[in-house]
């Protein structure tokens, strides 16, 4: 991914105390939530999503969030992809805090730094894989050279070098699974961010597909935020946080409190 100057670069603060790596000292890590707070108003009543949430993951690293129905795992993935900014506290992604960005810049800077993995998140049905693989491309403005090349390197990438003609409802759902993480990496993204990635797969099938985004993410040195009901996917990862009642019972590289 290229980026100019002409870029937003409001940065987060660069001294990121919780990385172990000196890189990590160096380079604003792929994600960070400092002390986030989502408050949800309905009516008279509030409720907190989110209290107090810290976190900081690397390039390179994967964090399973988990923790029972409700505890605000997806409210949480919203804000780390810029998706919801009505939260107090900070959000980051590559050094950048969501809330200096604004309408289409910020559009502009999710497609290029951030790769959603959701269940449910239908591929289009009448485009093949290629095509569906294709779609951030196109949103970017790529090269047509440049897109063929980035698909058939994101098809290969999850295995699916032969198949990128086929239709969705030619494809197994592990396949279609597949293809939907090829869409993710192809933009080469900092942060994949992934609720329920293989929510509706068997536990073979799901198995396979978690350790296929996990080797793709990494190869590509992208941070992987995963938020999973199942132990046996949270296990692949290299560290887990657990919510619970919008509260992260197991910080994760927690900024120290000033
Ligand atoms: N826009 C909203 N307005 C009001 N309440 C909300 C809103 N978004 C989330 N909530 C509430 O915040 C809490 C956390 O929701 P969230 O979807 O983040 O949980 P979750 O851990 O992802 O749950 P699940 O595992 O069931 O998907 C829930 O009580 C939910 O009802």
């Amino acid at each position: 991914m290229e980026s100019s100057s002409s870029e937003p670069a409001p940065e987060c603060p660069p001294e990121f105390p919780s990385a172990s790596s000196a890189k990590a000292r160096t380079e604003p890590p792929a994600v960070r939530a400092e002390r986030v707070t989502r408050v949800h108003r309905d009516g008279r009543r509030e409720l907190k999503s989110l209290d107090q949430v810290s976190l900081t993951v690397s390039a390179g690293e994967v964090v399973a969030v988990t923790g029972p129905s409700g505890a605000g795992k997806t409210s949480l993935l919203h804000i780390l992809g810029g998706l919801d900014t009505g939260y107090q506290g900070r959000a980051c992604v590559a050094g950048t805090d969501w809330q200096t960005l604004h309408g289409s810049e910020r559009a502009r800077f999710r497609r290029r730094t951030c790769g959603f993995v959701v269940q449910g998140l239908a591929l289009l049905p009448q485009a093949t894989a290629a095509e569906n693989i294709e779609v951030p491309l196109l949103l970017d403005g790529v090269a047509p050279g440049a897109r063929r090349t980035r698909v058939a390197e994101a098809l290969a990438l999850v295995g699916l070098e032969d198949q990128g003609a086929k239709l969705p409802d030619q494809l197994s759902g592990g396949q279609q699974q597949r293809v939907a993480i090829a869409r993710a990496l192809v933009n080469g993204p900092a942060l994949i961010l992934a609720d329920e990635p293989t929510g509706s797969l068997d536990s073979t099938t799901a198995a396979s597909v978690v350790r296929l985004l996990l080797a793709a993410a990494r190869e590509r040195g992208a941070a992987v935020v995963l938020v999973t009901h199942d132990p046996q996917v949270a296990r692949h990862a290299d560290a887990s946080a657990r919510l619970h009642s919008g509260r992260l019972d197991t910080p994760v590289h927690e900024s120290p409190k000033e």
